[in-house]
């Protein structure tokens, strides 16, 4: 009789999951396993509003799991020691685990495979990206570092599996090893200001599914275009759950394939959502690839980037949602109410932090970082670094957002704003943070400094 540790960590399902599906094909018992692991990087440590979002997560799976006689074993600590723990405790002779691509959790897996290896065989495949980073490269065998050829390439590729279904038994071990109660991880804040948010969202593998399907013949076929509008619910929300893996982008694309195929009128619209989770995988290639983008820029010449000195007043109110472009603040408040933000406001958000205030990209990232419900590494790395010129593929530097000529073209009948900020019209509405002609002049002028250096 041979058991296999499962552990979980971005792959919260139990669909299309190539660690589980594999460990329950070759072994006789199956468990399933999450660890609180306080690397910085794990899926556990990051922002308050993802944190609440995977208690609910782990919650879900576990209900999943005891339906069908298993549960998840829950554990808090380093994970070389649990899992060591563990196989002791089980006789377990097998780990399996889906790879996590940041550059952190790379070393620790590598690390603990070395380390258990005596005893125990382990097993990792590739459960969230299209396909391996190391997989596309340039014809001189060097990465991208521009969206179009990487998509491009990574098409001529071609996606190499098919989505594995569901294990026909999940079975469980004679002995149950011992698991913590979920509430003592402490996921959820103490004082629940998270109720609010988890309103706006259904939590888990199944909720994601639904939403994929609810989105593909409803919203599909005009995503090209509605995506830019975030009174519309034009884009498919489905962040969060890619993100913990509910659900995975090769589900994501082969249930868009199969949608296109019965649908060809949809093409446009549904080969543009294919692209736009080319975009997320574009962000973890180029985190594997460049693993320094974590903390600095693509681009070297921003390393010396004459930032602001002094921005906590301008950054308190530009989290606040009190920057006085209605635009503006109304994003910063669907952030902060609902833990997500429309990508065209995210665009515009994060061009007036960078440029018209000139805060460092990276104190934007870690403030989305700490409340979005998708916060995630790598997508949300590129994004910034995209906005403020200074990535790969990056917006030149010189096109700064105009949040009220943005906010005509994509609000123009002013819902979205008004949705967000029910003191528009009153005199509670604070006047604008920040003179948006002269700011930009003075962001284009620091720009020229450093591109001399380039
Ligand atoms: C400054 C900034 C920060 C961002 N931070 C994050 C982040 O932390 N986590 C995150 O998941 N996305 C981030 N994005 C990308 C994008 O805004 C979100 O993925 C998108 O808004 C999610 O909504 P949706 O699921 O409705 O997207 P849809 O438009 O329906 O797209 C489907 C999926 O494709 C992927 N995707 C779409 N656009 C992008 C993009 N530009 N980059 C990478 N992946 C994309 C997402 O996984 C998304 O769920 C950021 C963008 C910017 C400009």
């Amino acid at each position: 009789m041979t058991t296999a540790i499962v552990w979980l960590r971005q792959d919260l399902r139990l669909t299309d999951n190539p660690a589980l599906y594999h460990a329950c094909r070759t072994c006789d018992h199956i468990i399933p396993l999450f660890i609180d692991d306080p690397l910085p990087t794990s899926v556990s440590q990051l922002g308050a509003a993802s944190r609440a979002w995977l208690h609910h997560s782990l919650q879900d799976l576990d209900t999943r799991l005891q339906a069908i006689g298993n549960r998840l074993t829950l554990q808090q600590g380093a994970a070389l020691p649990i899992l060591q723990k563990l196989i002791a405790a089980t006789g377990a002779t097998h780990v399996y685990w889906n790879r996590v691509y940041d550059p952190q959790s790379l070393a620790r897996d590598k690390h603990i495979k070395e380390a258990l290896k005596p005893s125990c065989a382990v097993h990792s495949f590739n459960a969230s990206l299209l396909n391996e980073p190391w997989e596309v490269l340039k014809a001189d065998s060097t990465p991208y570092k521009v969206f179009t050829p990487f998509w491009k390439a990574m098409l001529k590729h071609g996606i190499q599996h098919l989505p594995l279904p569901l294990p026909e038994r999940i079975p469980t071990p004679p002995l149950q090893p011992e698991s913590l109660p979920l509430e003592t991880l402490g996921f959820l804040p103490r004082i629940r200001w998270d109720t609010g948010m988890m309103a706006h969202w259904q939590v888990g593998e199944e909720a994601a599914m639904q939403k994929l399907h609810d989105f593909l013949p409803t919203h599909g076929g005009a995503y090209k275009e509605a995506r830019n509008f975030p009174a519309q619910p034009g884009t498919a929300r489905l962040s969060p759950h890619l993100h913990f893996g509910e659900i995975s982008p090769r589900q994501a694309v082969y249930h868009t394939e199969r949608h296109l195929a019965e649908q060809p009128s949809a093409e446009n619209g549904l080969r543009h959502f294919m692209q736009e989770i080319g975009w997320r995988e574009f962000a973890y290639y180029l985190l594997y690839h460049f693993p320094h983008t974590v903390e600095r820029a693509l681009d070297a010449r921003f390393d010396h980037f004459p930032w602001a000195d002094n921005y906590t007043d301008v950054l308190e109110r530009w989290q606040r949602g009190q920057t006085g472009f209605p635009i503006i603040d109304a994003g910063m408040r669907e952030l902060w109410q609902t833990g997500w933000m429309h990508n065209r406001v995210r665009m515009i958000v994060a061009s007036l932090l960078t440029k018209n205030l000139l805060v460092p990209w990276q104190v934007g990232e870690q403030w989305f970082r700490d409340t979005l419900v998708d916060a995630d590494l790598a997508s949300n790395v590129l994004g910034w670094q995209w906005v403020a010129g200074c990535g790969a593929d990056a917006a030149p530097y010189f096109r700064i957002f105009n949040p009220t000529l943005q906010e005509q073209t994509f609000d123009p009948d002013g819902e979205y704003i008004r949705r967000w900020i029910p003191e528009l019209q009153t005199r509670d509405y604070p006047l604008p943070i920040v003179d948006l002609k002269a700011s930009r002049e003075r962001a284009l002028a620091k720009f020229s400094q450093i591109k001399m250096t380039g």
